[in-house]
């Protein structure tokens, strides 16, 4: 695991957008595509401003991305709380990804079918038991959730489904989201985490006794790949290494 701190968002943003080109261009030395899984959250949207404007807009084959969503509030693409319809007004609207090659989690079919379509295009992409994501940014909320993994949800210990749809009672709302065990594939997983009050969840998931009921982040831990957490002074003060 990699620890990345910086000093503020801002920094955080920018140390953010340059991993995340060097990966591409690394990645795509060795392969013609690029999968990427993006998040919500007002750090995703920060970094996603910053990758549509120069320098960094000019620094990646964007033709060559393939983008999909760790997870998604069952809203329509218009709504404000929609993670898709924030990449788009942010960064998708602004870049010339082909829209074949962007996957957007259907809110215009039943929650379980939508959870079955989305399924149904990872194992296009990846087949039963290839290669996965080449990079899945995740934030983590302030209850120490990720994805849609909430803390005391089921999900948290799915085993084989790549993707579910359930009613997540404290929000009043359906969630779409991939799990641990297709998140834990790929090659990369990268926490963007900024901010006071991530400080008490960061020091558990990272430091702290294995309680992923309480903190569902610490479900993420890749296989083979690489684990990323970049992180804002704010977020890291309480962390002892
Ligand atoms: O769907 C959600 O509940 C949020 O999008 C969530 O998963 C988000 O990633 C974290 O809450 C971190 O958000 P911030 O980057 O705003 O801290």
């Amino acid at each position: 695991m990699q620890l990345i701190i910086k000093k503020n968002p801002a920094d955080l943003a920018k140390a953010a957008a340059d991993f995340i080109v060097k990966r591409i261009k690394d990645t795509l030395k060795k392969q013609d595509r690029f999968t990427i899984a993006l998040s919500g959250g007002s750090t995703p949207k920060a970094l996603h401003e910053l990758l549509a404007k120069s320098p960094y807009v000019d620094q990646i084959p964007w033709l060559q991305l393939h983008v999909f969503w760790g997870d998604e509030r069952y809203v329509p693409i218009d709504d404000e709380q929609s993670n898709a319809g924030m990449a788009y007004d942010t960064l998708l609207g602004h870049v010339y990804t082909p829209e074949e090659q962007i996957h957007v989690w259907r809110t215009d079919l039943e929650p379980d079918a939508a959870a079955a379509d989305y399924d149904r295009i990872l194992h296009e992409y990846f087949g039963e038991s290839g290669p996965s994501f080449d990079l899945v940014l995740l934030g983590m909320g302030d209850d120490g959730h990720t994805l849609s993994l909430f803390p005391g949800t089921e999900v948290v210990h799915e085993k084989t489904a790549w993707t579910k749809a359930y009613f997540l009672t404290q929000q009043n709302m359906f969630r779409l989201t991939l799990t641990a065990p297709i998140t834990n594939r790929a090659s990369c997983v990268a926490f963007l985490v900024a901010g006071p009050k991530k400080a008490e969840p960061l020091k558990e998931v990272l430091e702290g006794a294995y309680n992923p009921d309480k903190y569902p982040s610490q479900v993420i831990k890749p296989v083979d790949g690489e684990l990323v957490w970049l992180v804002d002074e704010k977020a890291a003060a309480l962390l002892q290494n």
